[in-house]
């Protein structure tokens, strides 16, 4: 991390170093002192060097080599702007885990809020079905992924190039910054019914944000064969743009999901909450089931 750091600063630097020295020989040296290949025996009369003259004999456009120096330098700045970024990074976690720690109860009650965590694979079609459960029983949809892709675009972000690093490497980002966004976009939605889709995807993240966010009413689980994700998400990966759409990612999501994330499945299994759903079959015929399941949970 320091060194990738340190390079795109030298690499951002150096660029202005070489224009700022060229500009300053071209005013010192050039038109007054005529350099030193330009002076003959035979006498001539003097014509401007051509641009490329001009810059062979200032050096302009030639690959100096850094001084050690100069490395040093730009590698302690480097160095510097990292730890200030991890300290600064650390501190707002910690700031975080703290106020969920401080919390005696969730901040959403249960019996006036529905959250229902929508759980299943990579690709199993969570996202699909989500949009559907939004416009036919008004409910929110927040994906913990799409919430976590936003935060790493936003300008600014101290977890940005952390959430990325996690993404990339199809890691479970640490929870404090999940439970963090998804508690933030409830409270500025507003609304009262939310699924929670693709979150929590390890038992840490269950546990803190059913005692210190709001307690979930039900959990829908999408089983689908990893064949079938595996195709799914190669055609998504073609349009998607996600950093985690790949071969080599997908096979790392996977096992996350294997030993991490179903552990979770089962464990509300365990409370009696989870309604299961195999999704091999079309979008459509995946969402009738849905729908009967939830006629049934929120028949009013
Ligand atoms: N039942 C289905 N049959 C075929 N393709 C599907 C089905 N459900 C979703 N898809 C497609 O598979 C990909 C993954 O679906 P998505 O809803 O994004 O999954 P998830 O949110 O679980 O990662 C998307 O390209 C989507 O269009
Ligand atoms: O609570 C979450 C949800 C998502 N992610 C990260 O976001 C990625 C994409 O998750 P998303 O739900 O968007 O996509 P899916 O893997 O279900 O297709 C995951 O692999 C994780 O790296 C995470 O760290 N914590």
């Amino acid at each position: 991390m320091f060194r990738t750091a340190s390079a795109r600063l030298t690499a951002s630097l150096r660029p202005q170093i070489t224009v700022r020295s060229y500009i300053s020989k071209q005013t010192s040296h050039f038109p007054h002192k005529i350099p030193f290949r330009f002076i003959t025996t035979t006498p001539i009369r003097y014509r401007p060097p051509t641009t490329d003259e001009a810059s062979k004999a200032t050096g302009a456009g030639q690959q100096r080599k850094p001084s050690f120096i100069a490395i040093l330098a730009v590698a302690s700045v480097g160095l510097s702007a990292y730890l200030v970024l991890v300290k600064s990074r650390e501190g707002q976690k910690k700031a975080i885990e703290q106020k969920l720690e401080s919390r005696t109860k969730p901040a959403f009650d249960k019996d006036k809020y529905t959250v229902v965590f929508v759980l299943g694979g990579p690709g199993s079609g969570k996202g699909t079905q989500c949009q559907n459960l939004v416009r036919d029983f008004g409910f929110v949809h927040l994906s913990a992924g799409d919430l976590l892709r936003a935060e790493q675009r936003r300008p600014g972000s101290e977890f940005g190039e952390l959430i990325n690093t996690y993404i990339k490497e199809g890691r479970i980002v640490p929870m404090e910054i999940t439970i963090a966004l998804l508690e933030k976009a409830m409270r500025e939605d507003g609304g009262t019914r939310f699924l929670v889709d693709g979150f929590p995807r390890k038992m840490d993240q269950a546990v803190k944000f059913e005692e210190t966010v709001c307690e979930s009413k039900s959990v829908l689980y999408f089983e689908c064969p990893e064949e079938v994700m595996l195709t799914r998400l190669l055609h998504r990966g073609e349009t998607s743009g996600r950093v985690d759409d790949n071969i080599e990612t997908i096979r790392k999501r996977f096992k996350t999901f294997v030993e991490s994330s179903y552990p979770v499945v089962q464990y509300f299994e365990k409370k009696g909450k989870v309604k299961t759903v195999l999704c091999v079959d079309t979008p459509e015929k995946v969402y009738e089931k849905v729908k009967e399941i939830f006629k049934e949970i929120f028949k009013e």
